[in-house]
């Protein structure tokens, strides 16, 4: 098996910044892994020092037999060493170079004789649905074509291992979509192992088996997409996965099934759900509530009671701030059907308003 074992890789830059640190991961042979994290957060560095275009200042990087890096024992392998494919948010391609030059060129460098490399390339080319445009130059390509040559160089170039960075921030969202399934088909088809950087929570999670959420150069969390969207661990991985309300709790009392949170706020769940929770906070998506009387009934729901201070239309819901009797504010988005607007729908109204039993979770 050729998994790839990072171990201990840290790159601080010159001025003292540091864009890596202690970043540690076993990545299985064939598994797609996203690096997921705001801008500055140490992915592209990570992906640099893997493809060898940074040399780490500690750590080591194996990928099957091959050793990458290894600063304590002196050993860096040059990136043109390492056989993999890189595919950039640029697309990087040669404008003076065909489609099918653009392609070849990586197995050109590698010693490859032209007529394998053109037959490789038509492969790659077919695989990207690109199929007849061999003659044709960069500028005479859309961009989301640009970005087809590109991932069928980075095809052709890998001999195990996929490195993608940000590859289609520069297409438009609909582009994005169908690209983002032709990368995941393609990763299959060809069986490689990918690491793939993007910022976008939605395409990490929709394209990947692995999700390292990175930040300020660490990983905070690391997991399959349901594992980071469902169940966070962190209040920060919480926040950046879009659960609006995280409130810190202050007391937990099973025998009633209550929550109480800073601001004097209660939440009423079910007491064999709270028997064992030893988190200091309890978080939850602002379009899991709904108005109580709303809520299935079949269904155990979380509740809490409060007033609603600010209120903003979203098409299909209204957005709602709501303040419990002790001023903690929870957001809350109301399903809406009715297809009309009104200004500032239910503002200053008191509700109880409900939640499925589950959705709270508890952090760390
Ligand atoms: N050549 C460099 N010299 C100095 N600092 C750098 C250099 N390259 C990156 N950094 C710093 O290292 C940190 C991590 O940068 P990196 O590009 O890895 O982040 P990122 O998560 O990929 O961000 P983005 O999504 O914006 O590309 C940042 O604070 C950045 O300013």
């Amino acid at each position: 098996m050729r998994s790839l074992e990072i171990d201990a890789i840290a790159k601080h830059y010159p001025g003292g910044s540091i864009a890596v640190e202690d970043i540690t991961l076993s990545l299985s042979e064939g598994s797609f892994t996203t690096l997921l994290g705001p801008s500055g957060c140490g992915k592209t560095t990570t992906l640099r020092c893997l493809a060898g275009l940074e040399v780490p200042d500690a750590g080591r990087i194996q990928f099957g037999d091959d050793v990458f890096v290894d600063i304590a024992a002196g050993t860096f392998l040059a990136p043109h060493k390492r056989k993999l494919g890189m595919v950039f948010q640029s697309y990087a391609l040669w404008p003076n170079r065909t489609v099918l030059g653009n392609i070849a060129y990586p197995l050109r460098l590698r010693g490859v004789n032209s007529r394998a490399a053109a037959a490789r390339a038509t492969e790659a080319l077919n695989a990207v649905g690109l199929t007849g445009l061999d003659a044709r130059y960069p500028h005479e390509l859309s961009g989301g074509q640009q970005q087809r040559v590109a991932l069928a160089r980075g095809l052709v170039s890998a001999s195990g291992l996929l490195l993608f960075d940000e590859p289609l921030s520069n297409l438009d969202a609909k582009l994005r979509l169908a690209m983002r399934t032709e990368i995941r088909r393609l990763h299959d088809e060809f069986g490689y192992s990918s690491v793939y950087v993007t910022h976008d929570q939605e395409e990490a999670l929709a394209i990947s088996d692995h999700v390292v959420v990175m930040n300020q150069g660490r990983i905070e969390q690391s997991g399959t997409p349901h594992e980071i969207f469902a169940k966070p661990k962190t209040a920060w991985v919480a926040d950046f996965v879009g659960f609006d309300n995280i409130l810190t709790v202050t007391h937990i009392d099973p025998d009633v099934g209550r929550v109480d949170v800073v601001g004097g706020g209660s939440f009423h769940l079910r007491g064999d759900m709270i028997r064992s929770w030893r988190g200091a906070q309890i978080a939850f998506r602002a379009s899991d509530i709904v108005f109580a009387a709303d809520a299935p009934s079949a269904q155990p729901q979380a509740t809490f009671r409060g007033r609603v201070t600010a209120s903003s239309y979203l098409g299909d819901a209204y957005r709602l701030a709501v303040e419990t009797a002790a001023g903690t504010t929870v957001m809350a988005n109301i399903p809406d059907s009715s297809r009309v607007q009104t200004q500032e729908k239910y503002l200053g109204e008191i509700h109880e308003f409900a939640m499925p039993a589950e959705s709270p979770i508890i952090l760390d």
